[in-house]
């Protein structure tokens, strides 16, 4: 495909030129603000299955250019009835120097210093999640935001091995973790909404969940990830 980047020449203004999703109208993120929410008493807990990735199991870290990516294992799924979803990778959204905050989504037009999103694809209808990715009910990416505050040991599992990934293509393995750690405690206090991938090519597949509650990491885990 083409380069894309999220400033410069190949900046997110021109990502509509090379790709045609981009731009369109179902499109993340979003800024939950209250007069586009509307509470759905429907919506059950999120249910995580597979997440505690023993040690003897391995993740690979890598910097695909774009963000740190985490490429998880198959046995961890999710369910959002009626349909299970198989775990692909997670990888992490957050700011730099001069634009600190680098979350995604936004809560009341709040934006968080980083997001997490965790990429699922159907997998009770499709076989992987590249024919997921161009199906419009495909994919379901988890969304957590970042606040800083404590010290967080669950996130040093990824954060401690940055500066081993510092170049696009770089990649280390690292020992299996309970990835639900990553996780806010309420998996029941979500936003809801069909959207896009965010990123090129910007497939309009993504069922959204982004989690209501933030998760805590330090100012200094903070200033690992943000360049
Ligand atoms: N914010 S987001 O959740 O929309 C989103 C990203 F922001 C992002 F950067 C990536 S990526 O793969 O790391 C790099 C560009 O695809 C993906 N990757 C997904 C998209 C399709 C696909 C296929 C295989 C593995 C991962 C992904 C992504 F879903
Ligand atoms: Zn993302």
């Amino acid at each position: 495909g083409y380069s894309w980047a999220y400033s410069g020449a190949h900046g997110e203004k021109t990502w509509p030129t090379n790709y045609g999703f981009c731009g369109g109208v179902y499109q993340s993120p979003l800024d939950f603000h209250e007069n586009i929410l509307q509470y759905d008493s429907s919506l059950r807990p999120i249910k995580l299955f597979g997440y505690d990735v023993a040690t003897a199991e391995s993740f690979t870290v890598s910097n695909n250019g774009h963000s740190v990516s985490v490429t998880l294992v198959p046995t961890m799924k999710i369910e959002i009835e009626p349909f299970h979803y198989t775990a692909s990778q997670l990888h992490l959204h957050w700011g730099h120097k001069n634009n600190p905050k680098g979350s995604e989504h936004c809560i009341e037009g709040r934006r968080f210093p980083a997001e997490v999103h965790v990429v699922h694809y159907n997998s009770d209808k499709y076989t992987d999640i590249t024919k997921a990715t161009e199906a419009a009910d495909g994919l379901a990416v988890l969304g957590i935001l970042i606040e800083v505050g404590s010290f967080n040991p669950s996130f040093e599992n990824i954060l401690s091995h940055l500066n081993s990934i510092k170049y696009k293509d770089q990649s280390i393995q690292i020992a299996g973790f309970n990835v639900q750690e990553l996780f806010p405690k309420r998996l029941d206090e979500y936003f809801r909404y069909e959207g896009s991938l965010t990123t090129p090519p910007c497939n309009p597949s993504v069922l959204w969940t982004v989690f209501r509650n933030p998760v805590l990491i330090s100012e200094a885990q903070e200033q690992k990830a943000c360049r």
